[in-house]
């Protein structure tokens, strides 16, 4: 009996062992899973944070476009930290019930078999339920950045308003952009509606002229589904900020074999001959051809579109030569073209064709002249644009026979009122097809929605043709610099009350701005010319200020909206102004802009030197740089900050004449009101100094004291 009672004290006591060391591994795994798991959730959320704010910067590349974008952008870092702090917690939950499930199982290992086998299964459902929910939560996140972001350039509704492919209306529905499809509009009717409009899609029967792009308050973009943009006048977007955009290529091979099939459908007088059998005519002798095979082709614009109908013409045995200046001969002997001078070719051409934009360098290349410098019996394609070739010197040519065949697409005034060329018997014409196949229109309908949605999201500019600021602009890294060129065009607009500009020169140092010339001569005028003072006693004759700003602008085509009011030394800052249009109105207004790159600084930290130089020589400079994401300010006119300040929110720049003591300016300073967060005081040099406030709040009351202690000041928010 004894024997046998005591290998059971020894079986509990082994029994009391394990379960206490299970006990310990369970809470040791536990608390290291917990451990873990919290180290994890906060790595997750300091990376999504990151990537969240990177996303942002891009999106505010866009800022520059409305400034309604910053509010916006603000409540895309809270819904998207929301969110993310939502998936986090998802994912903590979910974790938490996994460990809690692998702990049921060791303790079950220790009972019983089945139990391990029905605790594997609740992992593996656990498991893809935490799967499933993620996946979710990320497609949730995407799609609440993607629509925030589409709104905050304010794309909210497009109208498409010429025959443009569903796939365009379907892309941009789904990126929620709402969309307006109505191909019968008058132009009156386009007037009407334009002002509720974000986004225009045209081809190339609507013209968006003018009138239509001033009634367009709040276009943003205008899209071109197709490569001519002739039907909208550029030069009106630029000024209006507008960007415009095309797709280029989308319809480039549609054009070349229409083009290629005009060429054959002329040569076999295709055209005439089967109209004769539509009458009911077997006329064989008529309607004589002549092979293609050893004959010369002449392109003239080796684009995308004169290549492709190259090597398509070349497949018949034709010689092809052409012309383009922007085209190097090398290049076009690659695929078996021989560059000539115009005079060259005319002489050597059998047939020509033309595709080229039309430009005044273009218009009438075939004139009354020309033909006379071609073979007699030259047959001619237009494909590109009405007018590169004269259509009253065509038909002259083709009644003389200088000219025996023209296929045309395109028409001068389309449709066209007067059908005499069309109509001629020499003539094939069709009613501007070239892009008119099903493959080139999803094509182009595809692309010009997807360009657009890249745009608002800050990713590509691709197919803009007006906002060459803007193409180094688009990067996070070179966002801080446009901020600070606006920031040093603003305090540059305030310090130099009595300055006629008429140069404004930006010196970059470092290599990292080696190729930013562009967007910082814009932004530093997109600043400039945002700002104008309110205390305008003084009528400055080019610099625009509160007096003649409106007058300049509506020179330069621009009705700038006053969103500030006269309210003593305030500078009012309208968003009138941004990277597209701004270059074209310096010039307009006669400033005359330039960038240099002036290799790396001597101290090595990269700077942007702005120069603004009034009509009688005299020059202002403003020297500052980016510290991390920050700006700041290092100089004006030679005069250093020791400490550079931070240039952001509401700030008070001010002037002295001699030293100040700077208690006596804090002092009246905060007697104005101003709740001073920090404050930086240049050398004294050239017996002046420059100081930046930076407040919590704006001058309430103007500032009146301030302005008792120093010579000059002005506040604003950068
Ligand atoms: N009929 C239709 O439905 C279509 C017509 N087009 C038109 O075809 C034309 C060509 O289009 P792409 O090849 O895509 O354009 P592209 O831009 O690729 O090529 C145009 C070429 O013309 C050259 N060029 C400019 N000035 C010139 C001059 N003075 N002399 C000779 N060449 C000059 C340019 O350097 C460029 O290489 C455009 O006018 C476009 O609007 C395009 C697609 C469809
Ligand atoms: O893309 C072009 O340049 C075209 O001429 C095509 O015009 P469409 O879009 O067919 O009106």
């Amino acid at each position: 009996m004894y024997a046998s009672k005591k290998p059971k004290r020894i079986t509990r006591v082994v029994l009391v062992v394990h379960a206490a060391a299970a006990a310990v591994v369970v809470v040791v795994v536990v608390v290291v899973v917990v451990v873990v798991v919290g180290i994890v959730a906060v790595v997750v959320v300091v990376v999504v944070a990151v990537v969240v704010v990177v996303l942002l910067l891009v999106v505010v590349v866009l800022v520059v476009v409305v400034v309604i974008i910053v509010i916006v952008a603000v409540v895309l870092v809270v819904v998207v930290f929301f969110i993310v702090v939502l998936v986090v917690v998802v994912v903590v939950v979910v974790v938490v019930i996994v460990v809690v499930v692998v702990v049921v199982i060791i303790i079950a290992y220790l009972c019983n078999f089945v139990v391990v086998v029905v605790g594997l299964i609740v992992v593996v459902v656990v498991l893809i339920v935490e799967l499933v929910v993620a996946i979710v939560a990320v497609v949730a996140l995407v799609a609440v950045v993607v629509v925030l972001s589409l709104y905050s350039l304010g794309l909210r509704k497009v109208l498409i308003s010429d025959e443009v492919d569903q796939k365009c209306v379907e892309i941009l529905q789904s990126n929620n952009v709402e969309v307006t499809k109505n191909t019968k509009l008058s132009k009156d009717e386009l007037l009407q509606i334009i002002p509720e409009y974000d986004g225009l899609i045209v081809r190339s029967a609507t013209k968006v002229t003018a009138d239509v792009i001033e009634a367009g308050r709040n276009l943003k973009i205008i899209g071109r589904a197709g490569t001519g943009v002739d039907n909208i006048d550029a030069e009106a977007a630029t000024r209006n900020g507008i960007i415009v955009m095309n797709t280029p290529g989308g319809n480039t091979l549609s054009a070349a074999e229409h083009t290629c099939t005009l060429i054959i459908a002329l040569t076999r007088n295709l055209g005439s001959a089967s109209m004769s059998m539509k009458e009911g005519k077997w006329d064989r002798k008529k309607f004589m051809g002549s092979e293609l095979y050893g004959k010369t082709l002449a392109i003239i614009g080796l684009g995308r579109i004169g290549k492709e109908v190259a090597l398509r013409m070349q497949a018949f045995g034709m010689t092809t030569i052409g012309f383009d200046p922007l085209v190097k001969p090398e290049e076009c002997a690659e695929w078996n073209t021989e560059w000539l001078s115009l005079d060259d070719i005319w002489p050597r051409a059998d047939y020509i064709t033309v595709h080229t934009p039309l430009i005044p360098q273009t218009k009438h290349l075939l004139n009354d002249i020309t033909f006379a410098k071609c073979k007699k019996g030259v047959r001619v394609v237009n494909c590109a644009r009405g007018g590169i070739i004269e259509e009253a010197a065509l038909l002259r040519a083709l009644e003389s026979g200088q000219c025996a065949g023209a296929g045309l697409d395109v028409f001068v005034e389309e449709p066209p009122k007067d059908y005499t060329l069309a109509k001629h018997p020499n003539v094939i014409a069709t009613p501007h097809l070239g892009a008119s196949t099903v493959e080139a229109q999803t094509r182009v309908a595809e692309d010009i929605a997807l360009q657009f949605v890249d745009l608002v999201q800050g990713k590509s500019l691709f197919g803009a043709i007006n906002a060459h600021a803007l193409t180094n602009a688009l990067s996070p890294d070179t966002q801080p610099w446009v901020q600070l060129g606006e920031k040093l065009g603003v305090l540059g607009s305030l310090l130099t009350k009595t300055l006629s500009l008429s140069n404004v020169e930006v010196l970059l140092y470092g290599s990292t701005l080696k190729n930013a010339g562009a967007f910082m001569t814009a932004s530093v005028m997109v600043g400039y010319l945002r700002t104008t003072r309110a205390d305008n006693g003084d009528l400055i004759p080019h610099a625009p200020n509160m007096v003649n700003a409106p007058v300049l602008s509506k020179q330069a085509g621009i009705n700038p909206s006053t969103n500030g009011s006269d309210d003593g030394e305030r500078a009012v800052v309208t968003s009138q102004f941004n990277l597209v249009n701004a270059p074209a109105l310096a010039k307009q207004l006669g400033i005359v802009t330039a960038a240099t790159y002036k290799g790396e600084a001597e101290d090595g930290i990269p700077s942007v030197t702005v120069a603004l130089q009034g009509a009688g020589g005299e020059i202002f400079q403003l020297q500052g740089t980016v510290a991390g994401k920050s700006t700041v300010l290092l100089s004006v006119q030679g005069n250093d900050f020791s400490i550079p300040a931070s240039l952001g929110g509401n700030t008070v720049v001010y002037r002295t004449v001699g030293p100040a003591q700077i208690s006596d300016i804090l002092g009246a300073a905060m007697k104005d009101g101003i709740q001073v967060s920090a404050c930086s005081v240049s050398s004294l040099c050239k017996n002046q100094t420059f100081g930046i406030i930076n407040a919590y709040s704006s001058a309430p009351n103007g500032l009146k004291n301030l302005s008792e202690v120093v010579s000059s000041a002005y506040a604003c928010v950068l």
